[in-house]
C-alpha cells in the first residue's frame, strides 16, 4: 500500500486510454472494441486517432465517466428505514466519476475524492483477493447482498489503516468509510486481474445536507466497476424497457452495498432513486428481498424552495438515534411511524392523475400532508433548531408548508411555496435567510438516474472542442473550478438541455 501522491499522475488519463470496449454500445460512439469506433460523437478523424493510439499500447478500456444525481424525500424518510413507504425524487445536483484505466504494468487502484480531500492508492495484487472470492464468500454482479459480512469488512481494515493519517476522528472515518465502500465492491465485482485505475469523483451535491450526496457516490462507483467487468448492456436507445431495468436493478443492488458501508442501516430509497431518476415510491417491508418500487412517472412540477441549513449532519447518526427511540418506546414510535405512513400514502393518493399542480387546493392539502410530516419528525428527534428557524421564518410571512428532507439533524428543508405569492415576501424572505447563513436553491424535481459518457468525450462549445467534441482529461476534469465549472465540462444538462453523450437506461415505457 503507498499513497496516491507517489503512484498517480494527474495527466495520466484521457486520450491515450481509448480502446477495447466489448459490453458497452450505448452512446452509439463506441460499437466493437476490436475493430474500433467508425465514429466517436460523429467524428471519424478522432475516431481514427483514438483507434491508432489504441494500437500503439495494451487493451485498455477508454476513460470514461458515470454520473449520478441526489435526491429529495418528498414524505416518508426515516419511516422507510422502518418498512414504511417513502416518495422520493431526483434532484439536478449530480456527483460525477471520472475513471481511468492505466497501462498494464501499473498494478494500483487509486480513489481521489477532492471534495472530501481523500486520495489512496492500493497495489492491488497486495489485496485480500483469496478471502473474497473462497466459494462461501463469492458474490456475482447478480448477487442480492442484504448485509454486509463481517469478516469481509474485518479483512479490509488493515487497508483502511493507512488512509489519511493527517486526519483525526469523525473526518478519518468519512475517508475510511468511502475507502471500505469501494474496496468492498471493488474485490466483491472484480478479479486479481483487474486493470489498474484511477476513480475520480467530483459532485455538486453539498455533502451531509440530506440531499442523498452518499446514495449518487454509491450508484457511480456500482455503475462503473460492472461497466468495466462488461456486465451491463446499454445504455442504449433501442433497449427495450425491461432490459433496462434489468441493468439499473444490478446498479441498484451494488450501490445498495456501497450505501450500507457509508450508513449502516439504510433503507435502499436514495440509491434506488439515484439509480433510476425521477420519482419513486419505495417500500422495503423485508430487507432479505428487493425493495417494491413504483415510478412516479407524472410527479408534478411543485414549486419548491430547498433550503439548506448549512449544518452538516450524520444519516448514520439520525438513523441510529430513531432506531433507540424505537427500543425504548416501541409502541409509541411505532404509531409515529404508522401515522408517518398514513401522511405518504394520502400524498400518493393525491399526487395522482388528478393532481394539478396549479390549483390553489391542491397544493394546500400536499402542503398540509407536509406539515404533519414534519410534526412526526420532530416527534422522532430529528430536526435541529436551524431548521426550525426556517419554520418560524418562512411560517410567519405566510408562504408557504415546510418540512425537513432526508435525515435531519441539520441539512435541508423543502417549503411548497403558496401560489400568488407577492415578490416582496419572497425578497425578504431570501435576505433574512442569507442574512442567517442560510443557502436557497430553487428545485427542478424528477431529473435523470444513472447516466454513462462512454468514452470520455463531450462537447462543450470551448476552443478544445475537436469537431465531435473534447477528451475530458483527468486534469481538465480536477481543474474544472468549483460546482460550475464542474457542470460546464462534464454536466449531463448543458445550458440547452440534456447534452449528446450522456446516456441512460430509459425505463419510461415499461
Ligand atoms: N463529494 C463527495 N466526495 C466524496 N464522498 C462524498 C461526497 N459527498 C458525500 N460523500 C460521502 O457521503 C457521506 C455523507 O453521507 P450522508 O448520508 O451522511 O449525507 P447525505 O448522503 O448527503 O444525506 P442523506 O443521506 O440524508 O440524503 C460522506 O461522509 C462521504 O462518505
Ligand atoms: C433518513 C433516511 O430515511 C433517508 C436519508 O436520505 C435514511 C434511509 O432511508 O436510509
Amino acid at each position: 500500500m503507498r499513497n496516491m501522491a507517489d503512484g498517480v499522475n494527474g495527466s495520466s488519463g484521457g486520450s491515450s486510454n481509448a480502446n477495447g470496449v466489448h459490453g458497452v454500445h450505448g452512446n452509439g460512439n463506441v460499437v466493437n472494441g476490436n475493430n474500433g469506433p467508425a465514429y466517436v460523437n460523429g467524428n471519424p478523424q478522432l475516431a481514427h486517432r483514438l483507434k491508432a493510439q489504441r494500437k500503439a499500447s495494451s487493451p485498455m478500456a477508454p476513460t470514461f465517466m458515470v454520473s449520478a444525481p441526489g435526491k429529495v424525500i418528498v414524505f416518508g424518510e426515516h419511516a422507510v428505514v422502518h418498512g414504511k413507504a417513502a416518495i422520493a425524487a431526483a434532484i439536478s445536483m449530480r456527483s460525477y466519476l471520472h475513471v481511468t484505466t492505466l497501462s498494464k504494468s501499473r498494478r494500483t487502484i487509486s480513489l481521489r475524492f477532492p471534495d472530501i480531500g481523500l486520495e489512496h492508492t492500493w497495489n492491488i495484487d497486495d489485496l485480500p483477493w483469496e478471502l473474497f472470492h473462497s466459494p462461501a464468500k463469492k458474490k456475482y454482479y447478480y448477487s442480492l447482498v442484504t448485509g454486509l459480512d463481517d469478516e469481509l469488512v474485518a479483512a479490509l481494515q488493515p487497508y483502511l489503516a493507512t488512509i489519511s493519517p493527517h486526519k483525526q476522528g469523525e473526518a478519518r472515518k468519512v475517508h475510511q468509510n468511502a475507502a471500505l465502500g469501494f474496496l468492498y465492491l471493488f474485490l466483491s465485482l472484480g478479479s486479481q486481474s483487474f486493470p489498474g485505475c484511477l476513480y475520480t469523483l467530483r459532485s455538486t451535491i453539498p455533502i451531509g445536507a440530506g440531499l442523498g450526496s452518499s446514495a449518487s457516490i454509491a450508484v457511480c462507483v456500482a455503475a462503473a466497476l460492472l461497466l468495466q467487468l462488461r456486465t451491463l448492456s446499454g445504455p442504449h436507445p433501442d433497449q427495450p424497457a425491461e432490459e433496462a431495468l434489468l441493468q439499473l436493478e444490478r446498479i441498484n443492488r451494488w450501490a445498495f452495498v456501497y450505501e450500507m458501508c457509508i450508513h449502516g442501516n439504510p433503507s435502499g430509497v436514495d440509491n434506488t432513486v439515484a439509480t433510476q431518476g425521477k420519482a419513486v415510491v419505495f417500500q422495503r417491508t423485508d430487507y432479505t428481498k428487493p425493495p417494491t418500487v413504483r415510478p412516479l412517472w407524472d410527479f408534478p412540477e411543485l414549486p419548491l424552495l430547498l433550503i439548506d441549513t448549512m449544518q452538516a449532519k450524520s444519516t448514520a447518526n439520525e438513523v441510529a438515534k430513531v432506531a433507540r427511540l424505537r427500543d425504548t418506546h416501541p409502541n409509541l414510535v411505532g404509531s409515529i411511524l404508522d401515522a408517518i405512513d398514513r401522511v405518504t400514502g394520502t400524498a400518493d393518493t393525491l399526487l395522482g392523475d388528478d393532481f394539478d399542480a396549479e390549483d390553489e387546493d391542491n397544493l394546500r392539502q400536499i402542503g398540509e400532508l407536509m406539515t404533519i410530516n414534519h410534526g412526526l419528525l420532530v416527534s422522532l428527534g430529528v430536526s435541529h433548531p436551524r431548521l426550525e428557524r426556517i419554520r418560524e421564518l418562512v411560517d410567519h410571512e405566510g408562504i408557504g408548508w415546510t418540512k425537513l428532507t432526508g435525515a435531519g439533524g441539520g441539512g435541508c428543508s423543502i417549503t411548497l411555496l403558496r401560489p400568488g405569492i407577492g415578490p416582496a415576501k419572497l425578497v425578504r424572505l431570501y435576505g433574512q435567510l442569507q442574512e442567517e447563513g442560510y443557502r436557497t436553491f430553487e428545485m427542478t424535481l424528477g431529473g435523470d438516474g444513472v447516466g454513462v459518457l462512454w468514452p470520455a468525450v463531450l462537447k462543450n462549445g470551448m476552443d478544445e472542442d475537436h469537431a465531435g467534441g473534447m477528451e475530458i482529461d483527468l486534469e481538465k476534469f480536477l481543474n474544472a473550478e468549483g460546482n460550475e465549472g464542474v457542470e460546464r465540462l462534464v454536466g449531463v444538462h448543458g445550458s440547452t438541455g440534456e447534452r449528446g453523450g450522456w446516456k441512460f437506461w430509459r425505463v419510461e415505457n415499461e
